[in-house]
């Protein structure tokens, strides 16, 4: 079987999208795992598939690269809205993308007639699974777990998809590699998490460092940064209202945390290249 598929990326995280509004001929979650393999295949963080939708302008399932589905993507989302507008299958500058975490509603900024960054409504962070005990009078309790031989503190956020968040120091020199696979698969998180390792540098700005569930280091997450800057909030290291610039190894993505921890994402969406893949199944 032959795939039509357009390589995209936002910040460096880079999937694999592939236009499904007519339907899908194959098993996504396998595609996923074949396509993805850097080195062996085409390579990537993922695979996204572009659907129809009855409910939006149209439907984004996103795929890691161990084939696992996964609920919402923020930086494929506005991939997806460029994809749509560029190819004409959508023209408006606002549109909307139904997600297994809901509809999100984007606004596409246009440049020279093609789609350059995106604004997304990402809806609210929760603080959950309640891994910790949150009490709206105070700054979130960070809960203290025990990985590598070492003491750190995270806090549980969903953003639709469950992310553990970890305020420390020295990120660039951390061994993703290693430790990364501990923090996915520790006990608390019984569907896998993705962990966020955060340096506050100032109230308006932080680094980040990734290890996402199903995919590894990636070079950049957005529901990650979107519940990284949820979760500083919630204890006090960034302010409310205000945007904070999230600094990616792939670029930086720009986040608002409202008072009701209703979350904004802006960031940029690149095309790379369009290709053919042979899929032999
Ligand atoms: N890179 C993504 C998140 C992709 C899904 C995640 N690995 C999961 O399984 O929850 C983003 O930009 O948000």
């Amino acid at each position: 079987m032959q795939i039509k598929f357009t390589k995209m990326h936002g910040c460096a995280n880079d999937y694999i999208y592939i236009n499904c509004l007519d339907g899908m001929p194959f098993d996504p979650n396998e595609l996923a795992k074949v396509m993805s393999p850097r080195h062996f295949s085409v390579g990537a963080d993922g695979v996204v598939c572009i659907c129809a939708s009855d409910v939006a302008d149209a439907k984004m399932r996103m795929f890691n690269l161990d084939g696992s589905e996964g609920k919402m993507c923020g930086n494929a989302i506005r991939c997806v809205g460029k994809y749509l507008y560029d190819n004409g299958i959508c023209q408006k500058e606002e549109i909307t993308i139904e997600t297994l975490s809901g509809i999100k509603t984007l606004a596409l900024h246009v440049e020279d007639g093609a789609v350059a960054s995106v604004t997304v409504q990402m809806g609210q962070a929760t603080f959950e699974p309640k891994l910790i005990p949150i009490d709206d009078t105070e700054p979130a309790i960070l809960k203290e777990i025990e990985v590598a031989g070492k003491t750190w503190k995270t806090t549980a956020v969903s953003m639709g998809n469950p992310h553990s968040v970890i305020v420390t120091e020295g990120i660039d020199a951390l061994d993703l590699e290693k430790i990364g696979p501990e923090f996915e698969n520790l006990p608390y998180f019984p569907e896998r998490v993705n962990t966020e390792f955060i340096e506050v540098v100032d109230r308006r700005h932080i680094k980040m460092r990734v290890w996402e569930r199903g995919s590894g280091e990636t070079y950049a997450c957005g529901t990650g940064a979107c519940g990284s800057v949820a979760a500083c909030v919630k204890n006090g290291f960034l302010d409310a209202n205000e945007q904070v610039a999230v600094d990616l190894i792939g670029g930086t993505l720009y986040i608002k945390c409202c008072d009701n921890f209703d979350i904004e994402m802006t960031g940029p969406a690149k095309k790379v290249y369009e290709g053919i893949f042979e899929y032999e199944n």
